[in-house]
């Protein structure tokens, strides 16, 4: 099966998970997402203190040989067992998700395109573009309600590393992006020129 690989990337709470979530609902049965966040190295041989303040926006958190080789496997038309992040324990759980392959997979993460290796896997790579001070309010909210974070450590993480790592990686690779998307969750006509392109391209 032939696919078409689409890539959704932005900062932490920019509205990559909500644009995919309103894209892949547009074709039921049609797609798969992979994320990048799944691919967090695995840490085991850190204590618990010690994972909570590691840099998780640099490059090198991510396993990306075998986020890599899981694309390749998708594309290839077989399905692959995803390796499920948990954000409360700051570690790759031991479960697994089966991701199916499909005429479309999406691609969504805050750092892929700062990986050439990826990058060449894409075929629409979107950039969701949402300024600085709606990303961390959206982002306080989330970690606090979802990741069972306090509000001092979301504080203490986003200016020691989420801020800059932002300035140095994210931000730059948006030059890498085909397409970029205001305010990318609720932005109804960049969704609608996606989902015609998309659209299109499967046929
Ligand atoms: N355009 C938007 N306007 C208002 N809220 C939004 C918009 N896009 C996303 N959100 C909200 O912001 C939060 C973060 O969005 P999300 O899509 O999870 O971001 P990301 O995946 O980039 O971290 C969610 O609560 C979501 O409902
Ligand atoms: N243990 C972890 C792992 C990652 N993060 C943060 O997740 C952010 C990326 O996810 P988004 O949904 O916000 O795009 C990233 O900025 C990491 O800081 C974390 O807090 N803890």
């Amino acid at each position: 099966m032939a696919s078409l690989t689409v890539g959704v990337a932005g900062g932490t709470g920019s509205g990559k998970t909500t644009l995919t979530r309103k894209l892949v609902e547009r074709f039921p049965g049609k797609s798969s997402v992979v994320f990048h966040d799944s691919y967090y190295k695995a840490h085991d041989d850190l204590a618990y203190e010690e994972r909570c303040l590691l840099n998780y926006d640099h490059p090198d958190a991510f396993d990306n040989d075998l986020m890599v080789e899981h694309l390749r496997r998708l594309a290839a038309g077989r399905p692959v067992e995803c390796p499920v992040y948990d954000y409360s324990s700051y570690n790759r759980s031991d479960r697994t998700r089966r991701i199916e392959p499909a005429p479309i997979i999406v691609v969504e993460g805050i750092l892929i395109y700062a990986a050439p290796e990826i990058c060449e896997l894409l075929d629409i790579k979107v950039f969701v573009d949402t300024d600085a001070d709606v990303r961390i309010l959206r982002r306080i909210k989330r970690d606090v309600v979802e990741r069972g974070r306090t509000l001092e450590s979301v504080e203490r993480q986003y200016l020691t590393t989420v801020k800059p790592m932002h300035e140095l990686y994210v931000e730059p690779s948006k030059r890498n992006a085909d397409i970029i998307v205001p305010n990318g969750g609720h932005n109804l006509v960049a969704l609608d020129m996606l989902i015609n392109k998309v659209e299109r391209a499967i046929g």
